[in-house]
């Protein structure tokens, strides 16, 4: 199966700090990859270069297959590539349906639009609530400033338009992370809808019981790269956190070994 988004060796240094070091990454059609690791791992240095935002020093990245040039964030999103920040990137005094659209706004038919850049505010509402719809996220009005929103439904227009618009994969960096026990389990519901439409979702979280929950797979970032992917269904959390310190290592037959012993046998060299 070719890997809908990937990248091999990897590289970003900023004057002495390696951010990352010849990290490799793949995420495959239809599921969710979530991407642990410490603070300062380089989870968002990977991501940033996976979405366009950072470019890299060294190493390729693949969409489908072909190798890709990101030159900025707008050639990934031209790649189908969507990502969503923690801070959303949403305009709070706009209504839900131009926040769906900022910046590729929909031109009213015709010389009104040619003419005046008229926007069509009518077909965005429509469907702005149509993709809301289809997501399972409740609002009173598409016509509601964003500001009036909660956390949960701002995380939900943010991730919304992330998936009207991505058609290869949507990255995600922390999006439970400033939510509550409720409105966090909607986001997860959410994901859940995303991978049933077909679209790949690339999950960065600390939050070890919703990764659980929700990642088919788990890629597990250390010191810049990428040390190994294992599934909920074969590893606890326990075995996730060693990996994520360091104090276990994935063998190359996929067996786990503690880092004392795997030095013993001369692997941790
Ligand atoms: N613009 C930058 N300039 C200098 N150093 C940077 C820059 N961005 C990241 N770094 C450094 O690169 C390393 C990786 O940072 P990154 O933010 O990618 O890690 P992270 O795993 O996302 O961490 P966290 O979970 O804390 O967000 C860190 O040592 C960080 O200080």
């Amino acid at each position: 199966m070719v890997p809908t988004l990937s990248a091999r060796g990897l590289v970003k240094r900023y004057g002495r700090v390696t951010a990352i070091d010849g990290a490799d990454f793949e995420v495959r059609p239809g599921e969710v990859l979530a991407v642990v690791g410490d603070n300062g791992a380089g989870k968002s240095s990977l991501i940033k270069a996976l979405s366009g935002a950072l470019i890299p020093d060294a190493g390729e990245i693949r969409v489908d297959g072909e190798v890709v040039h990101f030159r900025g964030p707008l050639d990934a999103r031209r790649y189908g590539i969507e990502t969503v920040y923690q801070d959303l990137a949403l305009a709070p005094a706009q209504d839900i349906a131009s926040n769906m659209f900022l910046a590729r706004e929909k031109r009213h038919p015709g010389l009104l639009g040619k003419l005046f850049r008229k926007v069509d505010q009518g077909w965005m509402r429509a469907e702005a609530q149509r993709v809301l719809d289809e997501l399972g996220i409740a609002v009173k009005s598409i016509a509601q400033p964003v500001e009036t929103l909660s956390g949960g439904q701002r995380q939900g227009v943010a991730v919304a338009r992330a998936a009207a618009f991505g058609t290869k994969a949507v990255i995600m960096d922390e999006p439970t992370a400033a939510l509550g026990v409720a409105e966090s389990g909607k986001v997860l519901a959410l994901i859940d809808r995303i991978r049933q439409r077909g679209l790949p979702v690339v999950l960065i979280s600390h939050n070890m019981p919703h990764v659980f929950e929700i990642a088919d797979r788990i890629h597990v970032h250390r010191l810049g790269r990428r040390v190994g992917v294992v599934t909920p269904r074969e590893h606890s959390m326990s075995q996730v956190v060693g990996l994520i310190t360091g104090a276990l290592v994935l063998r190359e037959d996929g067996d786990l070994e503690e880092v004392s012993s795997a030095v013993r046998t001369g692997l941790g060299e």
